[in-house]
């Protein structure tokens, strides 16, 4: 059992701390948010995220964890302290260091004895040996101490089961000393250690996010080929997933990837080469093309609507990904936004994001308590986030409950032949029509769209885009 602070208690500072107390080590998880410690201390859990209240509950009342947003709780006995504060993008999409920098001093000051410090949020290349450097700064008598990188790989909604069933646990550090320590603290989880120097940690942290979106947006520009050729992005991501070496995850095509982690993780990646001298030409376009990908759900109805007097969009699911309240970068939010800028009077409905996205847009829109109120009077609908429940809907009722038809899939939830049974104007995401494909045929090979093209060129640029928050 160790004593362990960590200091952040968002999504992976919380998870973090009450998956270590659960594994029997002495947890206090602290932050300088005083409303969210107070709700803490009584077991509310301030993210919705699945099994987490339960266990912060149980840990407490087994006096493994506690809450605090004081560092003074950094004592002899510490032996590790986790850093596990925010990482934002700055405008021009570098990384944000300021948290870090700020809980680098505080922990300076705080050190009575030696620790291992853990930087577990996402920070770019060299960032290990500067905290170092500003903790040696602040220590208030002569103490050694480790800073090691120890990048999370938990995705949200899944986050608890994530961190007892990582792929791996990744830990950078050139001391023999910390990396014992750090295995010892792991060793209940039962999962394989790679063990590099800090600056190739703290790259895979940025490569794995950065591959990943590029795998997303390498689908994206698939299913849109296939929706000019009649083919199925379904078919050809199953089919091509079967070669183990593409593997069969993340070859969902849809409206572009969201998320506090992908588009700033990557943009922060880019900004690291320019940094170096390197333009990382790849993972540019993988922002450019996930923007014109959350532009397609307005480009198809700008297809379908010719005057948007009057016109009303019921959106279903407001979360960046099913499985979480959070809908920061959430391709909703710039779809809203779109929609707005149309004059569109707009209805929606999360499970669960209904009140993160009203705390995040600054003009009204209708949040509605069921999807069958979100589609009321409705000219077209969108559906955003695959929550499990839209599965369930009663599509009969929703297309009598709607004044047109134009329904637009944007995680393809649904099957195109049982949607086009019930009346619904049906646009999937990269699903073409035989019609498509004999058409094509007929017309001979057509030249590349020149509207479509300066989308990714001339267009909107993943800089150019504002955030609401
Ligand atoms: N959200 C996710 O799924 C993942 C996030 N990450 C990385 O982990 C880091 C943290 O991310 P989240 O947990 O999502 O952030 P978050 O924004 O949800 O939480 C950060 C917390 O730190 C607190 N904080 C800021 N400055 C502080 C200070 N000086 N002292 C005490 N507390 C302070 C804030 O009040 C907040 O509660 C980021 O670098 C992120 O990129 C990595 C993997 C997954
Ligand atoms: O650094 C982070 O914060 C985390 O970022 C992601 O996790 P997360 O953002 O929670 O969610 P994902 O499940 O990766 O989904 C991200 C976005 O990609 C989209 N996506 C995902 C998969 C896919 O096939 N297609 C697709 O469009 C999702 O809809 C969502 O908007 C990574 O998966 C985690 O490993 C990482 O720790």
């Amino acid at each position: 059992m160790m004593k362990v602070i960590v200091v952040g208690t968002g999504y992976v500072g919380l998870v973090t701390g009450t998956c270590l107390a659960e594994i029997g080590h002495r947890v206090i998880c602290i932050d300088k948010d005083e409303m969210k410690i107070e709700k803490l201390k009584r077991g509310i859990s301030p993210i919705y995220e699945a099994h987490l209240e339960d266990m912060i509950c149980r840990n407490i009342k087994e006096q493994r964890l506690s809450f605090s947003t004081d560092m003074k709780e950094v004592a002899e006995d510490t032996q590790v302290i986790f850093i596990a504060v925010g990482t934002p993008s700055l405008e021009d999409g570098d990384v944000d260091l300021s948290q870090v920098e700020e809980v680098a001093r505080e922990i300076g000051k705080s050190l009575v004895s030696y620790g291992v410090i853990v930087n577990k949020s996402t920070v770019p290349v060299g960032s290990c040996v500067r905290v170092a450097q500003i903790i040696r700064q602040n220590l208030r008598k002569d103490i050694s101490f480790d800073v090691v990188s120890n990048p999370e790989f938990l995705r949200e909604g899944t986050a608890v089961y994530d961190t007892f069933h990582g792929d791996r646990i990744v830990i950078g550090s050139r001391s023999k000393k910390a990396v014992e320590v750090l295995r010892e603290l792991y060793k209940p989880f039962h999962q394989k250690f790679f063990i590099t120097n800090p600056e190739s940690a703290e790259l895979i942290k940025y490569a794995s996010n950065a591959f990943l979106a590029t795998k997303i947006s390498f689908i994206n520009e698939m299913a849109n080929l296939c929706e000019k050729t009649g083919g199925d992005i379904r078919a050809v991501a199953e089919g091509m997933g079967m070669d183990q070496r593409i593997g069969n995850k993340f070859l969902q095509a849809g409206v572009g990837f969201g998320g506090a982690c992908f588009p700033k993780d990557v943009k922060g990646l880019l900004k690291t080469g320019e940094k170096y001298g390197y333009d990382f030409k790849i993972i540019r376009q993988t922002l450019a093309v996930n923007e014109g990908q959350k532009q397609k759900p307005l480009r198809i109805l700008e297809e379908n609507i010719a005057d948007w007097k009057g016109i009303k969009v019921g959106i279903l699911g407001l979360a960046f990904k099913p499985g979480t309240d959070d809908v920061r970068e959430a391709p909703a939010l710039q779809i809203i936004k779109d929609l707005r800028g149309k004059g569109a009077q707009i209805r929606v409905y999360d499970p669960v994001a209904n009140a993160s996205m009203q705390s995040v847009l600054q003009f009204p829109i209708t949040y509605c308590n069921n999807p069958y109120d979100a589609v009321t009077d409705c000219d077209a609908v969108i559906l955003l986030t695959e929550w499990p429940e839209f599965q369930e809907l009663n599509l009969r009722k929703i297309r009598r409950l709607m004044k047109r038809t134009i329904f637009i899939d944007g995680r393809n939830v649904f099957a195109s032949e049982a949607m086009g049974e019930k009346g619904f104007d049906y646009y999937p995401m990269g699903i073409g029509s035989e019609e498509t494909a004999q058409r094509k045929l007929k017309e001979g090979v057509v030249k590349v769209n020149e509207s479509e093209k300066s989308n990714y060129t001339s267009g909107r640029t993943w800089n150019q885009v504002s955030t609401c928050n």
